[in-house]
């Protein structure tokens, strides 16, 4: 692992880290915020994915995350959203390829060698904070936007155990339904539908849900409302009897101010379940 760059930031470090992963086959980087308290020993962490054409960078410089994570004594883990490099096939198109990894396992060419953010957000990632940072592993929860969203709650409903809490601002929630899912689980999964299942977090919640609270925050303004679905999943949460709640966001779009006037809620939600 090497040091990109650390930045002094609300009493932590806001640092920016490159290492060759196992799983991506390629060279990562990914952003960590250590608050204060990481000085003096092992902190919970929050993972947040970010969405389609994002890097680490894009919610590390506009969520505003930092201050509030700083004030709940809680790490902040921003991973790239896609393998990167020459070596690695792209598409095109914003929404295939670099940058849109859409978190799950590629198995068809050209992208399965490279193509592995399930196992990298899963596996890879962790291994190497916990390895070289003052995380505690059993303190973890994670959000997301929009692809990272999707992310977010498939992984945590697929993990039982690993994440204590979950929440996700305007997520993509019934991909197998949506033009944001078919696209991508068609090229990176293949025809048999089957094998997309698992990555759909309605389907995932009408058949396990959490076992933590699930929040979610959705701009009723938001152009990408058709895509992402919301009513699929708030559907889903209410006949499951899932703790937790879809709020519609009067008059937001997707952007990440969006994001940012709610990212105070969403950490002070992880960490009362972070720190319970
Ligand atoms: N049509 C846009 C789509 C890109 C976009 O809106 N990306 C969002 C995430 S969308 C779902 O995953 C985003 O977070 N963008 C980065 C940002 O900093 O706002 C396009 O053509 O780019």
């Amino acid at each position: 692992m090497r040091t990109i760059s650390e930045s002094r930031c609300f009493g932590g470090v806001q640092g920016v880290y490159a290492h060759a992963s196992d799983a991506t086959n390629c060279e990562m980087t990914f952003g960590l915020f250590l608050p204060e308290e990481a000085e003096f020993g092992p902190v919970p962490v929050l993972w947040y994915l970010s969405g389609l054409t994002c890097t680490h960078e894009n919610a590390m410089v506009k969520a505003g995350a930092q201050k509030w994570a700083a004030e709940a004594g809680v790490a902040l883990v921003f991973p790239d959203t896609s393998p990167r490099g020459d070596e690695v096939p792209d598409h095109p198109s914003y929404d295939l390829g670099h940058g849109a990894g859409f978190y799950i396992n590629a198995t068809e060419q050209p992208w399965a060698g490279h193509y592995r953010m399930w196992d990298y957000i899963a596996e890879d990632l962790p291994r190497v904070i916990t390895a070289n940072f003052p995380i505690e592993d059993e303190r973890q929860s994670i959000c997301g936007h929009s692809m990272g969203g999707h992310g977010a709650l498939t992984l945590a409903m697929s993990l039982p155990g690993r994440f204590r809490s979950v929440s996700a601002f305007a997520p993509i929630s019934h991909p197998t339904a949506s033009d944001w899912g078919r696209k991508h689980f068609l090229n990176y999964l293949g025809t048999d539908e089957a094998t997309w299942a698992p990555h759909d977090a309605t389907l995932l919640m009408r058949e396990r849900g959490f076992e933590g609270e699930v929040l979610v925050d959705q701009g009723t303004a938001d152009p990408y409302l058709n895509a992402l679905m919301p009513e699929a999943l708030a559907e889903a949460m209410c006949t499951r009897r899932q703790p937790g709640a879809v709020r519609m966001q009067r008059g937001y779009d997707h952007s990440y101010f969006f994001i940012a006037s709610f990212m105070g809620d969403h950490i002070a939600f992880h960490a009362e379940a972070l720190h319970r």
